[in-house]
């Protein structure tokens, strides 16, 4: 299994961790623009591999495609991230032009990858790489809602005073501060759902510090995340490359499910050995969908930057 990651920054990289620790990919590619900059990442994981205990090759090349011909699976970091008091979709004058060069130029060495998008506005970047590639479009998957999703559980675990693992919730809609559709109706404790423990105030509460997590970890950090991101996209990587047909919420490609068309948004897919396998369609609230319809004006206003 062929992994190639391109931006060696603060995702990818953290990205290709996660990824060589799980030990379940034989090859990870890291490519960058930045001369030496992926060539000196992969040495430093690489040197970490028999502190680790993982036996995945990390290798890293500057801008030469060619290294990650016949990838089986490729994560697009590339692009800059937001600063403090930016939206995510201010990102798109410099990030489209980026990961459309990118995705060319990968499916160039790999022409039956399954391409994961990272790079913001994420979901409008996977909607590029769409139009951009032609690629069938259980191959393209936005990653968004599975962090989203994590953040959505650490909140509600924060409000429950319970253990993460005792919690389950998943965010759809867009990946932005303002798109996200935390499902708090569905979200459980254990079986229970959590509504049986925390009041519609409480729950509102977290349903706002969800949509705004990115937002919350830049002002922190005077750039975006990297530790839940990375390990969000490695999960999708394991779930595709293990075929363990597991339930993320993804942005995909819409054509008629949950109302809507030509449009890629966060809604639960079962990810597997051919990418996305099934689109599952759940029964939304008459609340939820309104939120839905709202989310995917947001995405489509953004998507009509694109020059396309
Ligand atoms: N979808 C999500 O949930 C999510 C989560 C976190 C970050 N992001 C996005 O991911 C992107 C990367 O974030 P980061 O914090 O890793 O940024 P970063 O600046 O640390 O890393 C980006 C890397 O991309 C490289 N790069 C730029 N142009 C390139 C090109 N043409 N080819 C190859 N490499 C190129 C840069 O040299 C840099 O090393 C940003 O757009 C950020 O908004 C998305
Ligand atoms: O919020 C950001 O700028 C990065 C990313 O989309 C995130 O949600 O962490």
């Amino acid at each position: 299994m062929k992994v190639t990651v391109v931006g060696a920054g603060a995702v990818g990289a953290s990205c290709a961790e996660y990824i060589a620790i799980k030990n379940f990919a034989s090859e990870v590619v890291l490519l960058d623009i930045k001369e030496g900059f992926a060539e000196g990442k992969a040495m430093d994981l690489m040197q970490t591999a028999s502190l680790n205990g993982f036996d995945t090759k990390i290798t890293g090349i500057t801008n030469d495609y060619s290294a990650t011909a016949n990838s089986d699976i490729c994560v697009i970091t590339s692009g800059i991230p937001r600063k403090p008091g930016m939206t995510r979709e201010e990102l798109i004058g410099i990030n489209a032009g980026i990961v459309k060069t990118v995705s060319s130029s990968l499916i160039e060495h790999s022409p039956n990858t399954i391409i994961i998008v990272v790079s913001n506005p994420m979901d409008t970047m996977t909607y590029l790489v769409h139009k951009t590639t032609g690629l069938p479009k259980h191959r393209i998957i936005g990653m968004g809602g599975a962090l989203d999703s994590a953040r959505f559980k650490y909140r509600l675990a924060e409000a429950l005073g319970a253990p993460i693992s005792d919690v389950d919730g998943m965010v759809i809609g867009g990946h932005s501060d303002t798109g996200m559709v935390p499902l708090t109706r569905l979200a459980t404790r254990n079986s229970v759902l959590v509504s049986e423990f925390l009041s519609e105030d409480r729950l509102n509460q977290v349903k706002e510090d969800t949509k705004v997590g990115g937002a919350t970890l830049t002002k922190l950090l005077g750039t975006s995340a990297w530790y839940a991101p990375g390990a969000a996209v490695s999960g999708l990587v394991q779930a595709i490359a293990c075929n363990q047909k597991k339930m993320f919420p993804c942005s995909v490609l819409l054509e008629g499910e949950y109302g809507l068309n030509d449009i890629c948004i966060g809604a639960p897919v079962i990810l597997g050995r051919n990418g996305i396998e099934k689109i599952v369609e759940i029964e939304l609230s008459d609340a939820e969908k309104a939120h839905m319809q709202e989310s995917s004006e947001g995405v489509r206003k953004t998507n009509g930057l694109l020059a396309l």
